[in-house]
C-alpha cells in the first residue's frame, strides 16, 4: 500500500478523496481553510517580507487564493488581490467575503502567486488571461504556482498554453496530481512541494518512487543465492560491460559475460562465459539474464535473443533487444519480465505490440499488460508500469544521466535486483532508485563507468 504522501491521484480521484473526507465531517471550506493556510506558510516563509500579489481565479484554485492572501495579511505582509474573474463557488465566495484586503488591478513586485486555475482548468487560457499571468510573473521576482501552474492538465501533465511561465515553486496541494511528475509540465514547475490536507490513501494505482530498504546478505549466503546474472554480449562490447559493472554493485553475488572475449577494461570480477548461449542460460542457479547492451540488430542478434526467450529466465530486455522484441517471440515465455525503453523505443513496441494509447503512461500501461512484463519507459519523467496496472513515476534524479552508457548501467543494476529479488516490479523500482543515488553522488559530469562505480555507495545508502 503507498503511503497516503506517496500517491499520486487524477482529478477524478482527487473529487472522490475530498468527497470522502466531506462524508467523514469536513467541508469544501474547511479544507480549502486548512490548504490555503498550509500554502500560506511556505510563501510567508518564501516571501521574507517581500510584498505578495495572489492571482485568484473562479473556482476553489481561486478560493485558496483568498485564504492564503487574508492568512499572509493578517501576519502583516503587504498583499494585493488580482481578481480577473469573479469567484462562482460556494466556498471561492465565502473565502472572498472573509478576506479584508486590497483588490487591484495589477501587482505590486515580490513574490507572484498564481491561483487563477488549478485542477479544473477545461481548456486553454483565453488570450487576456494569459498575458495578464506572464506579465505577473515577469513583473515579481519570486513566482509560485498554487497546484498547478495555470495553464497545466492535471492528468497528464498538457501545456494547454504556449508561453506558460515557469515557476520557482509549485505547491501541490492535498496530494500529488500526475501532472507534477510528468513532462512537460514538471520542468516548468521549479521545486514541488507537497501541503498535506489530511487526505487519507485514496486507492491511488499511482504512486512515487520511495526510497528502498536493503539488507546485508543473510549470514549464510553464498555467491549464488545473492543472485546470479548473465549478461548476453554482442559486438559492442563496452556496452555489455557497463551492464556488468552495474550489476555487480546491485546486490547479485555474480555476473557472468556469455560472449566471446572480455571488453580490454574489463574487470577480474566478471566471469566470461565463452560457450554457446544455450549452454549458459541452461544453468539452473540463473536469477536474471539480461540482454540487449551491445547486442546488435543482425542476425545473430536475433538469434542470442530467441536463445534468451526460449530459456525462460527472469530477464531484463534493453536497448537493441527491445527493437528485435516481438509479440510472436513472448507468446511461449511466462517468466518475470522487465522491459527498459526509452522515448523512442516506447514508440517502437507500441507500434509492434498495437498500443493505442499516445500518452506516455497510458502507453506504458498498455503495454505492461499486453506483455506481462514490468515497463521501465525512460525519460526524465519515468513510468514504472506493470501488468496488473500498478504505476510507479520516478522522476530523474539528475539531468547528468543523460550521458552515454547510463541506460546499460541501469539495465544491469535492474538485472541484478532481479537476481536478487526475483520480482520484477520490485527490481526495476530498486534499480531505478540506486541508478538515481549514485548519479547524485557522482555530482557533475560523469561517465557511466564513475555512475557504475558509485552505485555500491548508493546501495550502502539504503542498507
Ligand atoms: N480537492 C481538494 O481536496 C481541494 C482542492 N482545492 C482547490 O480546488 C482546486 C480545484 O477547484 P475547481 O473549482 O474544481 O477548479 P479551478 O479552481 O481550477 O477552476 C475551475 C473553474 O474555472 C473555469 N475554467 C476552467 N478552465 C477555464 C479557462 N481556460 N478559462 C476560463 N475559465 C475556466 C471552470 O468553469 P467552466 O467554464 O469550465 O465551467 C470553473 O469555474 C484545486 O486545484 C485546489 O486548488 C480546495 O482548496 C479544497 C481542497
Ligand atoms: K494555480
Amino acid at each position: 500500500m503507498a503511503q497516503a504522501s506517496e500517491q499520486v491521484l487524477t482529478v477524478a480521484q482527487m473529487r472522490a478523496a475530498e468527497e470522502a473526507l466531506i462524508a467523514a465531517g469536513e467541508t469544501i471550506d474547511s479544507l480549502m481553510q486548512r490548504a490555503g493556510e498550509r500554502a500560506a506558510e511556505w510563501i510567508w516563509r518564501i516571501a521574507a517580507g517581500r510584498p505578495v500579489t495572489v492571482l485568484c481565479g473562479p473556482g476553489n484554485n481561486g478560493g485558496d487564493g483568498y485564504v492564503i492572501a487574508e492568512t499572509l495579511r493578517r501576519r502583516g505582509l503587504l498583499v494585493t488581490i488580482v481578481a480577473p474573474l469573479e469567484p462562482r463557488t460556494g466556498a471561492a465566495r465565502r473565502a472572498r467575503a472573509a478576506y479584508g484586503g486590497e483588490i487591484a488591478a495589477r501587482g505590486k513586485g515580490g513574490v507572484f502567486v498564481d491561483c487563477l486555475f488549478g485542477s479544473g482548468l477545461a481548456r486553454p487560457l483565453g488570450a487576456e488571461l494569459a498575458s495578464m499571468v506572464g506579465e505577473l510573473a515577469r513583473t515579481h521576482s519570486y513566482r509560485i504556482a498554487i497546484d498547478l501552474p495555470s495553464g497545466v492538465a492535471s492528468d497528464d501533465g498538457a501545456l494547454l498554453n504556449e508561453d506558460i511561465p515557469r515557476y520557482d515553486v509549485t505547491l501541490a496541494l492535498g496530494a500529488w496530481k500526475f501532472a507534477h511528475w510528468s513532462m512537460p509540465a514538471m520542468a516548468i514547475m521549479g521545486q514541488r512541494r507537497l501541503v498535506p490536507i489530511g487526505l487519507g490513501e485514496a486507492g491511488a494505482d499511482a504512486r512515487l518512487l520511495a526510497r528502498p530498504r536493503f539488507a546485508a546478505p543473510a549470514i549464510d549466503a553464498h555467491k549464488y543465492t545473492r543472485g546470479l546474472v548473465t549478461v548476453v554480449g554482442g559486438p559492442i562490447s563496452g556496452a555489455s560491460q557497463l551492464a556488468c559493472e552495474g550489476a555487480i554493485r546491485a546486490g547479485a553475488g555474480t555476473v557472468r559475460l556469455a560472449a566471446d572475449k572480455l571488453h580490454p577494461a574489463a574487470s577480474a570480477d566478471i566471469v566470461l562465459k565463452d560457450m554457446a548461449l544455450p549452454e549458459v542460460l541452461a544453468d539452473e542457479r540463473t536469477g536474471a539474464v539480461l540482454v540487449g547492451p551491445g547486442l546488435g540488430l543482425d542476425e545473430r542478434a536475433r538469434a542470442r535473443l530467441r536463445d534468451v526467450l526460449h530459456a525462460g529466465r527472469p530477464t531484463v530486455v534493453d536497448a537493441d533487444a527491445l527493437r528485435l522484441i516481438d509479440p510472436a517471440g513472448l507468446e511461449a515465455f511466462s517468466a518475470p519480465l522487465v522491459l527498459t525503453p526509452h522515448e523512442g523505443e516506447l514508440a517502437q513496441l507500441a507500434k509492434c505490440f498495437a498500443i493505442e494509447p499516445e500518452g506516455k503512461f497510458d502507453r506504458a500501461r498498455t503495454l505492461a499488460r499486453a506483455t506481462g512484463a514490468v515497463i521501465i519507459a525512460k525519460g526524465p519523467d519515468t513510468v514504472i508500469a506493470a501488468p496488473d496496472g500498478h504505476a510507479v513515476l520516478a522522476p530523474s534524479a539528475s539531468s547528468w544521466l543523460a550521458v552515454a552508457g547510463s541506460g546499460d548501467v541501469l539495465a544491469g543494476i535492474v538485472a541484478s535486483r532481479l537476481a536478487a529479488t526475483g520480482d520484477p516490479l520490485r527490481a526495476a523500482c530498486e534499480g531505478h532508485w540506486l541508478h538515481g543515488e549514485a548519479a547524485r553522488r557522482c555530482g557533475a559530469m560523469f561517465t557511466a563507468s564513475e555512475l557504475a562505480r558509485a552505485v555500491g555507495d548508493a546501495y550502502a545508502a539504503a542498507l
